[in-house]
Order: structure tokens, then sequence, then C-alpha cells
């Protein structure tokens, strides 16, 4: 077995012979997302409510138990079986350090990543550890578990300290791990500076922890772009010297036709594929200019569901395919290693997904559809039901604020509208929905929660086929 490494613009094996990873993100796991599994707001109040409901015990059987089966044996052979050669792994900083007890590993902090990689590795698959959380939250996404809208990773030291270090406590651990390909050091970045100082300094100080104090010099870095990784303008000109050779960089590239917002049906119009391929290009322009290595760590559209989007559902899926299908052509032209977002979730997005009939989507089945109808969770929203309640906020907003350019503020991807779906939707409703998930649970026992946390078991999923078939098909062309 080889460790991994960049040699110009590719990814390489021990004995120099190019190496395109092609994979997906186990999403949802160790960092839990509310539209991977279904509860609202972020995996810390999720877990707190839980806690509270439940007792602390029971609640950590629970999570516990959950991560057992989410991923285990025989979703690495499924994998495997599709010709996929890598997994991302998201991690959230809680599972090894308590903000109350911060610099301090928990005990069996590294079991269940420990575990992920060996399962991984007996099926010959490499992974990447995706630190997708950072102390504070590195963006206002729900994805960064901190609860609120504006990133205060990059405003407290301490958050930013606590993160190196931990960085270090994992290049301990791993450093001889030849199945690990790399490290990618912080999930979609957005740091507000206008000059990207905070992550330019972040990266530098993270580099060396890993490389001097950790003293791993083997694997990969992977390097996301500001703004949710599609920015890297404002990164050093001379970055390999910074750096390092072994250092790749991240683009996410998410294309718009792959979402309920779309400008427009995806008709795989000559205009469509050129803005489509143009907004790639963009991503990754620094990188080729420079003659960097460019891994693709997110992309992919999400699907129509039955019960929500009903007879529409078919034409809408076969047109999120086509994305699917125009940009593995895109990725396979150019030789890129990338890593598909979502390895599996509740029927979103996910290759494989919860099927219907499981204990867990059954109790669930009655609040997902409150919560699609309120629009709580951001990703892929369809605010059709609810967008009318939102609208004097934003027009108030607008009216109030005399001067259009103090509408702009960080990240320019969240317009006025975007900003009120955030704060009041994804926030502050999705705050009111939590206990009452977590009541859902009350009184049961340790065999009712171990049922619910089978439902997640490969074994009780269904298969995204055509999502899996042109993965299949893709793998074998390159
Ligand atoms: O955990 C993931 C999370 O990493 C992911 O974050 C979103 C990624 O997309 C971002 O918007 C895109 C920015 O680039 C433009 O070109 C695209 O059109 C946009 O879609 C978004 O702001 C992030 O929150 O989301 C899914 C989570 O599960």
């Amino acid at each position: 077995m080889s460790f991994l490494k960049v040699s110009k613009t590719k990814i390489v094996n021990e004995a120099g012979e190019e190496v395109v990873l092609r994979g997906a993100g186990l999403g949802g796991w160790m960092t839990m997302e509310n539209f991977i599994t279904g509860f609202p707001a972020c995996e810390f109040q999720a877990r707190e409510a839980l806690a509270e409901v439940l007792g602390t015990d029971k609640a950590e059987f629970f999570f516990n138990q959950f991560l057992e089966h989410f991923f285990a044996d025989a979703d690495a052979a499924f994998f495997k079986s599709l010709g996929l050669n890598c997994i991302r792994i998201a991690v959230n900083y809680r599972h090894f350090e308590d903000d109350l007890n911060p610099r301090v590993l928990k005990p069996n902090a590294f079991k269940h990543l420990d575990r992920a990689i060996a399962t991984c590795a007996a099926h010959s698959i490499y992974t990447i550890i995706d630190m997708h959380t950072a102390p504070g939250g590195q963006s206002g996404g729900w994805h960064a578990d901190a609860g609120t809208h504006l990133g205060k990773f990059w405003v407290h030291k301490d958050f930013q300290d606590r993160f190196v270090w931990l960085w270090t406590q994992i290049a301990l651990r791993y450093k001889d791990n030849p199945w690990v390909a790399g490290y990618n050091v912080l999930n979609e970045p957005a740091d507000p500076h206008p000059a990207c100082k905070g992550l330019i300094g972040v990266y530098d100080r993270v580099i060396r922890a890993i490389r001097e104090e950790a003293g791993d010099v083997r694997h990969v870095v992977f390097l996301d772009g500001n703004t949710f990784a599609t920015d890297f303008t404002k990164f050093p000109e001379r970055c390999l010297e910074r750096w390092g050779e072994n250092t790749a960089f991240a683009i996410h590239d998410y294309a718009v036709y792959g979402f309920p917002a779309a400008p427009g049906v995806y008709e795989r119009s000559e205009e469509q594929m050129k803005r489509m391929k143009g907004a790639y290009e963009r991503k990754r322009r620094w990188m080729d200019e420079r003659g960097l290595c460019v891994w693709n760590g997110e992309w992919g559209p999400v699907y129509a569901r039955r019960e929500y989007d009903g007879e529409e559902t078919e034409r809408i899926n076969e047109r999120r395919y086509w994305v699917l299908e125009d940009q593995l052509e895109i990725y396979r032209k150019d030789r890129l290693s990338w890593s598909i977002w979502l390895y599996k979730d509740i029927g979103f997005q996910g290759m494989v997904y919860v099927s219907k009939s499981t204990p867990y989507m059954e109790l669930f089945k009655d609040f997902l559809a409150r919560k699609h109808r309120l629009s709580v969770d951001a990703w892929g929203k369809d605010d059709a039901q609810v967008k009318h309640i939102y609208q004097p906020i934003i027009d108030l907003i607008r009216s109030a604020v005399a001067d259009d350019a103090h509408l702009k503020l960080y990240p320019p991807l969240w317009s006025v509208e975007e900003r009120v779906t955030r704060v009041s939707r994804t926030i502050l409703v999705a705050e009111f929905l939590v206990r009452e998930w977590a009541e859902m649970f009350r009184g049961f026992d340790e065999e009712r929660l171990e049922e619910l946390a089978r439902s997640l078991r490969f074994e009780n999923c269904e298969k995204r086929e055509g999502l899996n078939k042109a993965l299949r098909e893709n793998a074998g062309l390159v």
C-alpha cells in the first residue's frame, strides 16, 4: 500500500503513477446535518435537546448506535463495487474536544473515525479526513454547527488555536496510515476579511502543525478556497513555497441546474452547458494558471421526492441526472479527482437512502413533511409555501437601507433574501422545532433506540440507481 502525494497537477502513488480519486462524501455521520437525517437546526442543538428528553446516557447510547450503523462494512463493500476509490469523511470537532474542556482529547475520540478508516482500507478505499466544523463556526452555514449566521472562528484567536491543536492530534494519530489520502483541513471557509487574511494565517499555522509538530510530511493537504471553496484569488502567489509541494486545492462545484432554484429547466442546451462549464472553470482558474493540483471536494445535484414533488418527480430527476452526467463528462475530460456529495441520507441527495418503511422514517414522516412545508432546511430549499410570509421582512430591509451597497454583505452569494432565509427560518424557526423533534423520542428504551439507529444500516437503505449507475460507468472510463 502506498501513500499518495501531489506531483504538480496530479495525485500520484509512491511509484509515481497517477491516481484519480473518485468518491463521495460521508456527510451526516460524524457531522450530522439537518437535511441528511431529518432533525431541524444544527447537530449540537439536536444532541442537547435529545439529552434533555432522554437523559445523557440514553442520548449518548442513541448517537453511538447511530454512528455504528450509519457506516459499516456493507457500505464500504457497496461503495467499492461501484469502482469508487475514496471516501471523504466529514468530521465535527466536537467529537474530539469539548468546548468546556478545550485541548483535551475526549475518551474514545477516535473510535468511529478509526473504524471507518480501517473499514475502507479493508476494501482498498482511500479516505480523506474533512474537518467540517471548526470551533465558533468557519461559516454561517448550518453545516458549521455553530447555530449562528456569522462565523466566529475568524474573530477569536482561541478558536483558531484549538483548531490547530486538534489537527496536530489527528496528524499524530494517522501520520503512518497510507490509506488516509490526506487532510481536508477546513470545509468551506467563509473568511470575511477582504484579503482573506484570517484563512491564509490559519492555513499557515495548521500546515506547520501537521508537518512540523506532528511530523506528518507524507499526507496530502487539501485546501478549500475561501467563500465555500470557490475563491482562491487572494491566496499567496507562491503558495507551494509557503505551504509545501504536497498541497492540493479543493473547489466545490455545485451546478445551479442541479437545484430547485435553477434559472430555468435544464435542457442540455449549448448555452446551459457552457454556463455550467464556465462556472467550473472559473473556480479552478487560479490553480490552472499556476499549474496546481485541483480536487473537487463537493458537487452533485439534489433530487425530487415523490411525497413533495408528486407527478413531477421523474421528469425533474431525469434532468438532474443530465446535470450529473454532464458534470461527470467535464471532469472525466480533465481527469479530475472528485468527491460527490453525498453517500447516504434520508432521500434528497444520497447514493443510498434510508427506506421509508423503516421505524426511523415512519417515526419522523409527519415531522419531515412539516419541516419541508416550513422550509427550515436551507439546502435545496423549496420555499413555495412560506415565501410570502418572509417577503415583508425582505421588503422592509430593502426599503430601510438607503444605500444599495449596504445591502451587499459577505458572503456575496447570500443576497438579502438568502440572509433572511438563513436567519429567520434555518436558525430561528428551526430552533423552535428542535425540542419537538426530541420529544418524539420521549419514553424510548434502549431497544427502541437501537431499532431506530439500525434503520440507517445499509441493509435498510434503498439505492439511487440512476446516480450509482452514472458513477459506476464513469469510474470505468477513468
Ligand atoms: O455540508 C455540506 C456543505 O459543505 C455544503 O455547503 C454549501 C455548498 O454550496 C454553497 O453554495 C454554492 C456556492 O457556489 C456556487 O457556485 C453554487 O451555485 C452554490 O450552490 C453553499 O453556500 C454552502 O452552504 O452544502 C451541503 C452540506 O450538506
